[in-house]
């Protein structure tokens, strides 16, 4: 496979996303989420590349979170500092320690999934730093497999509240909320593992030790063998949802956590319940 045609393909369909959506406009500063996962890491080069061609100035910071998993964050930590340091970018380092006052590994048994704590706390976390440093929005790594394995599974739950996180750009719904954008929304998985390959870049490859059979591990599954018997599938579902989604309007109304003042669709944020539940539990 020829590198260069393959990089040149990957990064101009980024680059037509980033156009076709205005997922940047002009002077506005995006925070990366870098998980030193291929796919976040993709996104930092793809960014990177992206402001060197364009012709109007925008700033770039990533922000990596330590949640507290032994043996498995540190090596995606020393990828995201490798990396940001080649490509010369700030890389803003938060814990769920400093900020929450627990790793994951002490309290992931308080609950049904580690991936509930886990998600929660990395979410508000990301969103408060990328608020304090005033970024305009969060850039994340969600790429094509992981938006429509996202999609079926609220398919599959009948929540289609969840719809309205389908698509490109989630737009501000509350003045304290960071918009996030997916410039990795239509590029394949496989395709980012092509080029982080071919281009012998330095990621964090290991399974989330937390990781299990989900409902997402089925849907992916499903998908996979889908598309290897009859390839496009992917395309074709992501397709079928831009046709029936009102991706642009689809939106929630927020209020402010009682307890933090964070943004949160009930009277008490999610991270406050999550952190009532550990001190709970400890005490
Ligand atoms: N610890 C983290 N610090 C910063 N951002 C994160 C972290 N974990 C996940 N993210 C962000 O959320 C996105 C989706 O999370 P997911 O759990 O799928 O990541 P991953 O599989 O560990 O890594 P990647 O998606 O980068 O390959 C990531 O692409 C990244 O932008």
């Amino acid at each position: 496979m020829n590198k260069e045609r393959f990089n040149k393909k990957i990064f101009s369909r980024i680059d037509n996303l980033i156009n076709d959506y205005q997922l940047i406009k002009e002077n506005e500063k995006i925070a990366i989420a870098l998980s030193g996962g291929k796919d976040s890491v993709l996104t930092l080069h793809a960014l990177k590349n992206y402001q060197l061609n364009a012709n109007f100035d925008f700033e770039l910071v990533a922000i990596s979170v330590d949640e507290g998993i032994e043996a498995y964050r540190q090596h995606g930590i020393d990828v995201a500092v490798s990396n940001t340091e080649l490509l010369d970018i700030p890389l803003i380092q938060k814990s769920f320690k400093e900020e929450e006052g627990f790793v994951l590994d002490d309290i992931y048994y308080y609950f049904k999934s580690a991936c509930i704590p886990c998600g929660v706390f990395r979410r508000n976390i990301l969103n408060k730093t990328a608020y304090e440093i005033g970024a305009n929005k969060i850039a994340t790594g969600h790429n094509l497999d992981d938006e429509i394995q996202s999609f079926l599974m609220s398919f599959s739950r009948g929540d289609t509240v969840k719809f309205s996180k389908f698509g490109p750009e989630l737009n501000q719904i509350h003045e304290k909320l960071v918009p996030r954008i997916k410039p990795l929304w239509n590029t394949p998985e496989k395709e980012v593992g092509i080029w982080a390959i071919l281009n012998d870049i330095e990621i964090h490859l290991d399974e989330c030790p937390y990781s299990n059979l989900s409902l997402r591990a089925k849907i992916k599954e499903f998908l996979n063998k889908t598309e290897s018997k009859h390839p496009g599938t992917k395309e074709n579902v992501l397709n079928s949802f831009i046709k029936i989604l009102d991706v642009e309007n689809a939106h929630t109304v927020l209020n402010e956590c009682e307890i933090c003042g964070q943004p949160t669709s009930g009277k008490i944020c999610k991270s406050c319940e999550i952190k009532d539940i550990v001190s709970g539990n400890i005490k």
